[in-house]
């Protein structure tokens, strides 16, 4: 990306951000969700969980879960004591049994705390587990799911560093006006495995089209300045979890959301052709937060879940507050900057640079 728009992403980070306009509501949030017992979301939530549980969490736990969800929703047991030879039910109605007068909304919460004490191992790895409630289909290059108020758009293509391939750029844009119409808070963008995007597929200037070189620049620049514009104008809070390494488009994009996390494993941030750490775009204003990979996505998506039970309506309007003033720059520096693209894929500098890394494994 150009100097120029970078220097402005930077700059704009300190400006006041969305994420400043809501740190206040955060800490009462924090505060109130000590007091609060469990919803029936939550219960119905953390049912869903236990279905998509990796690991079998053994005859125990799944009898002290059996036993909560009756309490939860018939009350105590009234059942007659099955047989003795009728080992199964005879365990699942002592669990039960044994919970006594334990009022239902007690045996919810404890219900949700032990499903939760189970899901670490879904959390806390830098491998991005899919969210448990609405999983959109249609997608080849996503994990697109919904859940707990947040849209999480996950780039899926592991085993390529999560390169944007030109499909990708088209379902980037599709999920996130999806997300800007469905019922989440916030929207957040993540990738699975261990990076978070190497940046542009290289192999996206290999397809060349009848019309040559000159028409695959342009039409690369058309989806780049249709692609950025949909960040510019994404209506809800924007957040990005950097799980890894950040490259290209991928780094320089980041100055259009409104808060970005990055686990201190993020070491390899590209730009200028130098390597940063999380800690140093920290510094720069690129990133908001570094937190411990060992602890990264637990306190990131904690976090996560307390900013979308904020006021939606104001988290929106503050973000339109903010962006109104810049939407008109930020899409004029777009064009700007995809016209200047567009002559420089065609450079030989950028010939080079392609084929230097595709011939690599030969794929030439
Ligand atoms: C519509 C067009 C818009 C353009 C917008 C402008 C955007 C510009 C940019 O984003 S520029 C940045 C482009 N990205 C790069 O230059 C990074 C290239 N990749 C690398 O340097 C390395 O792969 C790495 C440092 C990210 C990781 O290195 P390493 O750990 O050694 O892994 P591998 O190199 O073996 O990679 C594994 C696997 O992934 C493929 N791959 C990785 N990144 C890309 C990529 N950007 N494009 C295409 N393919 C990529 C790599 O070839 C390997 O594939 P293989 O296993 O060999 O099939």
């Amino acid at each position: 990306m150009a100097m120029a728009y970078l220097a402005w992403r930077l700059a704009r980070r300190s400006c006041p951000s969305s994420l400043q306009v809501t740190s206040f509501p955060v800490v009462q949030l924090h505060m109130n969700r000590t007091a609060m017992r469990a919803s029936q979301k939550d219960f119905e939530n953390s049912m869903n969980q236990v279905k998509l549980l990796k690991k079998d969490p053994g005859n125990e736990v799944k009898l002290k879960l059996y036993a909560l969800y009756k309490q939860a929703t018939e009350g105590p047991c009234n059942m007659p004591k099955p047989g003795v030879f009728d080992l199964i039910n005879k365990a699942k109605w002592d669990a039960w049994n044994a919970l006594g007068s334990l009022p239902k909304e007690a045996a919810r919460q404890n219900y949700v705390d032990l499903v939760s004490s189970l899901s670490p191992s879904l959390e806390s790895s830098s491998q991005v587990e899919p969210g448990t409630d609405r999983k959109s289909t249609g997608f080849e290059t996503l994990v697109v799911t919904s859940e707990d108020g947040i849209t999480k758009i996950m780039f899926n293509r592991p085993k390529k560093k999560n390169a944007i391939n030109t499909e990708m750029y088209h379902e980037i844009m599709r999920a996130l006006k999806a997300a800007s119409k469905d019922d989440s808070i916030i929207t957040v963008l993540t990738g699975n495995g261990d990076y978070y995007s190497s940046g542009n597929d290289l192999t996206n200037f290999t397809d060349i089209p009848p019309g040559g070189v000159e028409e695959k620049a342009k039409n690369n620049a058309v989806l780049l300045r249709e692609f950025v514009g949909c960040f510019i104008d994404f209506p809800k809070p924007l957040i990005a979890v950097v799980n890894g390494p950040a490259v290209g488009i991928s780094v320089t994009l980041l100055g259009l959301f409104d808060a970005v996390y990055a686990s201190d494993r993020a070491t390899e941030m590209l730009i200028f052709g130098k390597k940063l750490t999380a800690g140093e775009a920290c510094a720069q204003g690129l990133v908001t937060e570094v937190f411990p990979d060992s602890t990264f996505q637990k306190e990131v998506w904690t976090r996560l879940k307390a900013f979308a039970k904020l006021p939606p309506n104001a988290l929106r309007i503050s973000k339109e507050v903010i962006r109104k003033r810049e939407r008109e720059k930020l899409h004029a520096v777009n064009a700007e900057e995809c016209n200047v693209l567009q002559g420089r894929w065609l450079s030989d500098e950028c010939t080079n640079a392609v084929v230097n890394f595709l011939s690599r494994k030969s794929k030439l």
